[in-house]
């Protein structure tokens, strides 16, 4: 048996603001600082100890897990970084409004770009001012893998790798693994690890913040599927609200 913790970042400064953020690289709010310090007590207070952690390239997911981890006294730990545990790149849609955009194209369209499984958004232009063609922490990365929009479908298909060959390792190992990343590559894996098919997986949200806890069998398939929110009541409202965003 192993343990899997998945911890969506704290609030941002773009969720405040109602915008598509996907790969624009933002930073948290004081609220969503707040919360990660709070997930990292939430750790503290069930006994889950992680022994690794694995985060994405962005700075509100790698600032969520130094304070949660700062707050656990697990600065020290191993952490390991990836442009496949990114946020899903939202394509044109980069900057825009939520419910300004909901407003113009119609609730359908709206949830079609946010919640279908493979309708991306239109592609950004690289001279677009919020592209990231061009951001040197993307140097390493074959220019065909670099997203100019996604839909849910290419992030499982990016994650999916390193799942595979990062994660599953050290799961493998006996290590319990923090995965610090994204409400749509966290809703990735989720659909992978639960098997959720394409259409319900456009029900699911995930909050910011709340550590998530699977315990998984040995093919890494749960043992407690929809896996265990640390603050089962706090999630239950910030799940609504994600749902409810841009309306
Ligand atoms: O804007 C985004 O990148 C995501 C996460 O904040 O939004 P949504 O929940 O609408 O997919």
């Amino acid at each position: 048996m192993a343990t899997l913790v998945l911890l969506r970042h704290g609030e941002s400064e773009w969720n405040v603001k109602g915008l598509f953020t996907g790969w624009v690289d933002v930073t948290l709010s004081p609220a969503g600082e707040e919360e990660a310090r709070r997930g990292g007590q939430l750790l503290l207070d069930a006994g889950v100890h992680p022994d690794v952690v694995h985060t994405s390239l962005l700075t509100r997911a790698i600032r969520t897990a130094n304070l949660a981890l700062e707050v656990a006294d697990l600065l020290w730990l191993p952490v390991h970084r990836s442009w496949r545990l990114n946020e899903r790149h939202y394509g044109a849609l980069q900057g825009k409004d939520k419910a300004q955009t909901r407003a113009e194209f119609g609730d359908e369209q709206f949830m079609l770009w946010r919640r279908s499984y493979d309708t991306p958004p239109p592609p950004i232009a690289d001279s677009d001012e919020f592209s990231q063609a061009g951001d040197p922490r993307y140097a390493l990365l074959p220019p065909e893998l670099m997203p100019r929009t996604e839909c849910l479908k290419d992030v499982v298909d990016r994650m999916l790798p390193y799942w595979y060959d990062r994660i599953v390792p050290d799961l493998a190992e006996g290590r319990t693994v923090l995965v610090v990343a994204h409400g749509n590559s966290l809703r990735a894996l989720v659909k992978h690890l639960d098997g959720i098919d394409d259409a319900s997986i456009a029900k699911l949200n995930i909050p910011t913040g709340i550590p998530l806890r699977y315990e998984l069998d040995e093919n890494f398939r749960p043992l407690n599927p929809g896996g265990d929110y640390l603050d089962p009541d706090a999630a239950k409202a910030a799940i609504e609200a994600v749902a409810n965003q841009g309306r």
